[in-house]
């Protein structure tokens, strides 16, 4: 839960009433363009920032006070485990598994069994390579690997995709769903990118120049999202141009009205993309 968060560092304000909410197990993609504070809003979530102003929970706990109780119920994933490459997979996440072998609770047991966890991470195969030996995509998924070792309630994704080719991206998405879907994890993520929001998130919040701009579900977006359609056509000679919401009623009116007249009819419909991306140029102009 995130209400009237704000963040400014020094006289910039990166976060200006920035609220939204996640339900228990619902997989939230906060997305936006660069700079639009997607990993500010995500480190405050973290306990990692300490946010200027603003009410935050994670798991009914103010990050900002969160304990190591608390912390073993969260799942961050951190860039690559660079230093660990004399590591072996297997190795790696049973030690750090033991971290949470204190914070089971009735209905959760921490941490995640070794070689599940592998398997739900489709890394069956190479359980005991060393991790300087793991492609980019492979080591990505060690990295939620080590992100959920704690069967966290909570996980935290920044960009996880970054850089992976699409079957890699599709691979991850499957990955993160059954996160949700079997293991009801409440999964928050950041991307750029709208097709993967809608693919993968219940929950669309869109953040541009520390705004929120837009929150809703895929469809209920695509919904308000309908922008306007250009249509263009020809008669006596003329060229014309529209821009309107419903072009089908349109043309019909056309034809009515001119018939045979018309040549040339063109219809642009606008897409997700483009509304997408006229909200985000409206927002970031309005606060310069
Ligand atoms: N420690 C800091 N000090 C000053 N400004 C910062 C600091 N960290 C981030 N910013 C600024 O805050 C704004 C938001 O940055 P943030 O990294 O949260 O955006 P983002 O949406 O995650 O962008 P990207 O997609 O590029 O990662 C940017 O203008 C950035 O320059």
């Amino acid at each position: 839960m995130v209400e009237g968060l704000r963040m400014r560092y020094g006289t910039h304000d990166v976060l200006r009433e920035v609220t939204f909410r996640a339900r228990h197990g619902e997989v939230v993609a906060l997305l936006g363009p660069n700079g639009a504070g997607k990993s500010t809003t995500i480190e405050i979530l973290e306990g990692f920032r300490t946010r200027s102003a603003g009410r935050v929970e994670v798991l009914g706990t103010d990050p900002a006070h969160g304990d190591e109780r608390w912390r073993a119920r969260i799942g961050v994933v951190l860039q690559s485990w660079r230093d660990h490459g004399k590591w072996r997979v297997r190795e790696l996440l049973a030690h750090l598994g033991t971290y949470y072998a204190g914070y089971s609770t009735e209905l959760i047991r921490r941490p995640w069994e070794t070689d599940e966890l592998i398997e739900a991470v489709g890394l069956s195969a190479r359980a005991d390579s060393k991790i300087k030996t793991l492609s980019g995509g492979q080591r990505r998924r060690l990295d939620v690997a080590i992100g959920i070792v704690g069967r966290p309630e909570v996980l935290f994704l920044d960009e996880p995709t970054a850089g992976f080719d699409p079957a890699a991206r599709r691979e991850f998405h499957g990955l993160v769903r059954g996160l949700a879907d079997v293991h009801a994890t409440t999964v928050l993520l950041t991307t750029h990118d709208l097709h993967e929001a809608e693919r993968l998130a219940d929950r669309i919040v869109i953040l541009a120049a520390g705004r929120i701009v837009a929150d809703g579900s895929a469809e209920e977006l695509a919904r308000r999202m309908a922008g306007e359609d250009e249509v263009r056509w020809m008669r006596d000679g003329r060229r014309f141009e529209t821009s309107t919401t419903d072009s089908t009623r349109f043309t019909h009116g056309l034809f009515r009205e001119h018939g045979d007249a018309i040549s040339e009819l063109e219809v642009r419909r606008a897409s997700l993309e483009d509304t997408y991306l006229a909200w985000v140029r409206e927002t970031t102009e309005a606060v310069r």
